[in-house]
């Protein structure tokens, strides 16, 4: 398999995939049509922040699986149109948060003591020092924007310099907040107290712009503002504005809403330092996110499910070994049910009993409808793009949660309705890792969700059993286990027929056409 890294990314990382057996290419700075050329030939993306993966992009790859994103932020990347495709996208977390945490420490300090300007100054030989007096960071108050791992680490570091940090973040809790000693407020009162202002928080369509010409006019005159996470959080005209009006005091810019930037009206502004996007760029944040992404890419090639998926509930490896039995078994009940069904799809419900279930079920729904789904369409269906073809074609989809309430410890019961019906069918796992199907339709079996079956409704009278027997054993037709399930003596009953290989199309006819047979369907596990 051939991955693309398209952005620099540091050798160690590629090395990793190399050592796999994987073919690496390193080629930068491609346009977009370069890249729609040439994407087609790959199974995976590595991408840091220049490249801009768009729709496009996504489009001609016809055979990629995931992009790998040296880093934390993703808006490079179209992530609708890749999960429409199915195409994962991971991002490298934890492996640059010190360096962005200690270059926003850097630009704090630069700011508020003119370092780069003084630097520039002398070396064009002017000796200013009245010029170029500053403030002490100690007994500031410090805002931060966005107290995820990069903010956090930012709070630890300006409290050694004796601040207050205040916080804003709707996504944390209060308990957290105060684990970690910050004050958390609303963002406007946020600006009207911070000395210094950092933001620390994605970009994306909620917080493009978060910063604009009415709340840069909420902060104090003397205040400083840092951006050091992503350009277009900060609305860079009115930020242009209010710092040339002398409404805030300065700011420093590692970030811009186009980048790579090289003029600005911002670069003319003396109370503006800025740097190229250096945020992550140390030698360690490099080597760590590029290990990270290429293990990631490693995994997810060989079959693996990715840990740090922007577009795939993210597990934990615990979590993913505890569920991994459930994903399989949800998967092979929507594939069981698929191969049964007749009339289009209109809506899959999932239901989850047991407390195997309390934590996390979206992956299990996920790997149901992808078994669902997949067998019934012609586009191929992942647990990345099953909630997406699922919407497209106006299935609905919904989950239930019950810590009890069946007769199984844990049960997983995936009930779909067509135009023709309803259709059920539940499973569970005994003994923890081996899967069972416990429940098609109203019938209570105990099938092993692997191989080729035939299910077979039928009347419970003489001789069904024996008939189908007949009829499969004349073709050489093995059948190496039976089930059998029925409500009522002489009522309806099902028998699902396991084979060691698959009934062929003559067979299957012969079965429909037996007197008391309702229907045949070949299944394929
Ligand atoms: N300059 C650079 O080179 C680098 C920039 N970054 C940027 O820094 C950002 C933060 O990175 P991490 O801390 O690792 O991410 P993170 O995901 O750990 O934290 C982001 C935090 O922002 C919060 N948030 C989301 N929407 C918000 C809103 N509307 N208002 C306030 N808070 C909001 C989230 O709740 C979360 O706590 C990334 O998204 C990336 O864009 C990251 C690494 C390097
Ligand atoms: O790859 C880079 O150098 C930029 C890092 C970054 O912005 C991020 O991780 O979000």
């Amino acid at each position: 398999m051939r991955i693309l890294a398209s952005d620099p990314v540091a050798e160690k990382g590629l090395n990793i995939l190399r050592e796999e057996g994987f073919i690496v290419d390193e080629k930068i700075k491609l346009s977009e049509e370069e890249l729609i050329k040439i994407i087609p030939q790959y199974d995976a993306l590595i991408v840091r922040s220049e490249t801009k993966v768009t729709a496009r992009i996504i489009e001609a790859a016809e055979n990629l699986k995931i992009i790998g994103r040296a880093g934390v932020g993703v808006d490079n990347i179209d992530l609708a149109a890749a999960s429409k495709k199915g195409i994962i996208v991971v991002n490298s977390p934890e492996g640059n948060t010190i360096a962005a945490a200690e270059h926003t420490i850097a630009l704090m300090m630069a700011l508020l003591r003119n370092i780069p300007q003084a630097h520039a100054a002398l070396k064009a030989g002017k000796w200013l020092r009245k010029e170029f007096t500053g403030y002490e960071l100690r007994g500031k108050t410090v805002g931060i924007i966005g107290l995820g791992r990069i903010g956090t680490a930012v709070a630890k570091r300006v409290k050694a310099f004796e601040t207050r940090v205040i916080g804003y973040d709707p996504f944390i809790s209060e308990e957290r907040a105060q684990m970690l000693g910050i004050t958390l407020m609303p963002l406007e009162e946020l600006l009207q107290n911070a000395d210094i202002v950092t933001m620390h928080l994605p970009l994306n369509n909620e917080t493009r712009n978060l910063i604009n010409r009415e709340r840069l006019k909420l902060m104090k005159k003397s205040a400083f503002i840092i951006n050091c996470a992503r350009g277009g959080i900060i609305d860079e005209e009115a930020l242009y504005e209010a710092l040339k009006a002398g409404e805030i005091a300065g700011a420093a810019l590692d970030v811009f809403a186009k980048e790579p930037l090289t003029e600005s009206p911002l670069f003319e502004l003396q109370n503006v330092i800025v740097t190229p996007h250096l945020g992550a760029s140390t030698k360690e944040a490099q080597i760590n996110v590029a290990i990270d992404v290429a293990r990631e890419i490693a995994n997810v090639l060989k079959g693996g499910l990715a840990q740090n998926a922007v577009n795939f509930p993210a597990m934990d490896k615990e979590s993913y070994q505890r569920l991994k039995p459930y994903i399989n078994l949800a998967e092979k009940l929507g594939n069981f049910l698929a191969q049964i069904l007749s009339g289009g799809l209109l809506a899959a419900e999932i239901v989850y009993n047991g407390l195997a279930f309390k934590e996390e079920t979206r992956p299990l729904t996920l790997a149901a409808l992808k078994g669902l789904l997949d067998p019934l369409l012609m586009e191929k269906v992942n647990y990345v793009n099953a909630p997406v073809v699922a919407k497209e074609r106006g299935i609905k989809v919904r989950e239930t949660v019950m810590e009890n309430g069946a007769d199984y410890t844990n049960l997983i019961t995936l009930k779909v309705t067509t135009e023709k019906g309803e259709r059920i069918i539940a499973g569970t796992l005994f003994r923890n890792n081996e899967p069972r199907i416990v429940q098609i339709d109203q019938y209570r079996v105990d099938v092993v969700p692997e191989g080729y079956k035939l299910f077979v409704p039928h009347k419970d009278q003489p001789l069904m059993i024996g008939r189908v027997g007949l009829i499969l054993g004349e073709k050489g037709i093995n059948i190496a286990g039976m089930q059998l399930g029925r409500l009522t003596p002489g009522g309806d009953a099902v028998m699902v027929l396991s084979l060691d290989h698959p009934a062929d199309g003559d067979s299957i006819k012969a079965i429909a056409e037996i007197p008391g047979i309702y229907e045949v369907k070949a299944v394929s596990l």
